[in-house]
């Protein structure tokens, strides 16, 4: 299995937790090959070779990256079919968002992870999981406590563990 993991990051976050799924899946002997790409160096046209795609972002006013939504619209039509994919994003919690107001947004409009996880369907990909979040503690990070292992166990979830 040939996996590649693509991903935004404009201060580190979200590129831990790409970084530590693929440490995690490359351990996997079912995967032949784990790699992590920043978004800028993926090509959207030459995914053929892959069993499965994992793209992060970071939320960024409820919407992945405009990098990240770039690299999804421009990936052919039906440029992931039979392909797996999922979906994740980091984002600050409800309880930890400020001023309150925000709090309503993010309950209306969400995070990052539900349109990309979106895209990739339109590309044809089939999701193995659902779309998932990761926090920060704040806009800059750190990651919460946790995170990172959390990341690792969903990864090892793509490709069927429990
Ligand atoms: C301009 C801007 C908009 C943001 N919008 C959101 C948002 O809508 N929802 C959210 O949960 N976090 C939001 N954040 C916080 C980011 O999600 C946080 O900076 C990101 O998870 C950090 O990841 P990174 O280090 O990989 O960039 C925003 C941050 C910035 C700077």
């Amino acid at each position: 299995m040939k996996i590649l993991i693509v991903y935004d990051s404009f201060f580190g976050n979200t590129e831990k937790i790409a970084l530590t799924m693929k440490k995690a899946l490359g351990r996997d002997p079912r995967v032949s090959e784990a790699s992590a790409l920043r978004v800028g160096d993926a090509d959207p046209e030459n995914l053929e070779s892959l069993s499965m795609l994992i793209v992060g972002s970071p939320t960024r006013a409820f919407r992945p990256s405009p990098a990240v939504t770039g690299f999804l619209k421009r990936i052919p039509p039906k440029g992931l079919a039979g392909k797996k994919a999922a979906a994740f994003d980091t984002g600050i919690s409800l309880e930890d968002a400020s001023p309150r107001f925000l709090r309503i947004f993010i309950r209306l409009f969400g995070y990052a992870a539900k349109p990309i996880a979106a895209g990739l369907v339109k590309k044809g990909a089939s999701l193995v999981i659902a779309p998932e979040g990761f926090l920060v503690q704040d806009t800059e990070g750190p990651l919460k406590e946790g995170e990172t292992e959390r990341a690792a166990q969903w990864a090892g979830k793509c490709i069927g563990n429990e």
